[in-house]
């Protein structure tokens, strides 16, 4: 093909492009105005119902033109997930004006290029307000800063689709004096990245959070002698093979390119399918509505006595209240206590939530709430079984 045939055919494609992009911004202002219509009428934000016509058609519509199921249900459960987060998103700032900053000083780990900073643009960008990053070299620094004032927001990440719960964070949040007011899942793609032009087998020091390292250890295995070195987050990584030539970190593509350095191997990470969980902090708790899916995160603990746990949890049972997870640490200071950290599918202006919260005083030694925010772990709506997605 001649090189002026691809420029053309490459012109549509860019101009078919641009339209979608001014559609898609036309959806979404339409949407907007949908949650105005919500929030005075006091409708949930999500319809699944409404959902699953939508995809449904759209499906059958995409064959008449060629365009296989698959294809059309994940672009529009995209364009659907960014849709309902945008609205709950502009719900949860309608109803916590206090909260609204004309810039929102945001602390966390690292800076250019770690992953805690594209988790940082993707929820600001759907929210009101100038971003003000503030990286910080620990969790610790990060919880500081926003008990101090000196930050709006923080922003941690406590789970990870490979390496389980981060317990340093956990930990943090015994003690912080700070409020959990939303959370959001980040896709983390990690890759061993080098200077420009440098093989694997030049490679002699691999830099990278304690993190990432334990998300990549079938991969890290295969290198043998190579020598680990940890530093205190993805951006220092980056910086330190940015120093010699022999040197390697372990971080995202993207992040890689911004600082100059290329991609030696992609997909490092012992799960293909890599996703970290972020909270998100602030000094004051947020009100959160009714009308979205809110989950709860407390803390308790139980006396040391057979039983006690499972008293505890027969509550939630009890109130019809889905426990999303439970996780065990220790007090530090008292060997073998242990305190339990509990996720609900929750809005603590619920009837049956305030119930439970009493009961669960009365066989406890201590509960505390660590925050009551929108879920943005979004199930996307079945449509029809997978199997039957299949074209025939
Ligand atoms: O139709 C609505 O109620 C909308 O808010 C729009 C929309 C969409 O983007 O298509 C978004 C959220 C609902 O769950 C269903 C559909």
């Amino acid at each position: 093909m001649a090189n002026d045939v691809l420029d053309t055919l490459r012109k549509d494609i860019n101009e078919i492009d641009a339209e979608l992009l001014v559609l898609l911004a036309k959806r979404r202002r339409i949407s907007h105005s949908v949650v105005e219509y919500k929030i005075s009428n006091n409708k949930p934000i999500r319809d699944e119902q409404r959902e699953l016509i939508l995809l449904e058609k759209l499906i059958a519509y995409g064959k008449s033109l060629g365009l296989d199921s698959y294809y059309v249900n994940n672009v529009f459960q995209t364009i659907i997930e960014d849709s309902v987060l945008h609205q709950q998103a502009m719900l949860q700032q309608s109803l916590n004006p206090d909260a609204l900053n004309e810039t929102n000083r945001v602390a966390y780990l690292g800076g250019q290029g770690s992953y805690s900073q594209l988790a940082c643009h993707k929820y600001f960008s759907r929210r009101a307000g100038k971003l003000v990053e503030l990286g910080c070299d620990s969790f610790s620094k990060i919880t500081h800063m926003v008990e101090t004032g000196q930050a709006d927001y923080g922003l941690l990440p406590i789970e990870n689709t490979c390496s389980g719960s981060i317990n340093e964070v956990y930990d943090l949040l015994q003690h912080a004096q700070v409020s959990i007011v939303g959370e959001l899942t980040q896709s983390v793609e990690h890759c061993l990245i080098a200077q420009p032009g440098v093989e694997l087998n030049e490679i002699t020091k691999v830099f990278g959070h304690p993190q990432p390292f334990a998300q990549c250890s079938q991969f890290i295995q295969t290198l043998g002698e190579m020598q680990l070195a940890y530093c205190d987050s993805t951006s220092s990584a980056i910086q330190e093979a940015l120093k010699t030539k022999n040197s390697a970190a372990i971080a995202s593509a993207q992040a890689g390119k911004n600082a100059g350095l290329e991609v030696i191997k992609s997909a490092v990470a012992n799960q293909p399918d890599n996703h970290s969980r972020f909270i998100v902090v602030a000094r004051k708790a947020m009100q959160v509505s009714k009308q979205i899916p809110t989950k709860t995160t407390l803390i308790m603990a139980t006396a040391q006595i057979a039983g006690a746990l499972a008293d505890a949890l027969m509550i939630f049972k009890q109130q019809k209240i889905n426990l999303v997870k439970l996780e065990s640490r220790p007090v530090p200071g008292n060997p073998w206590e242990e305190v339990f950290y509990v996720d609900l599918e929750a809005n603590l202006a619920q009837n049956n939530v305030k119930r439970a919260l009493e009961e669960l005083k009365e066989v406890t030694e201590y509960v505390r709430i660590l925050g009551c925010y929108p879920s943005e772990s979004m199930k996307a709506v079945q449509v029809i079984n997978n199997d039957s997605l299949v074209e025939e």
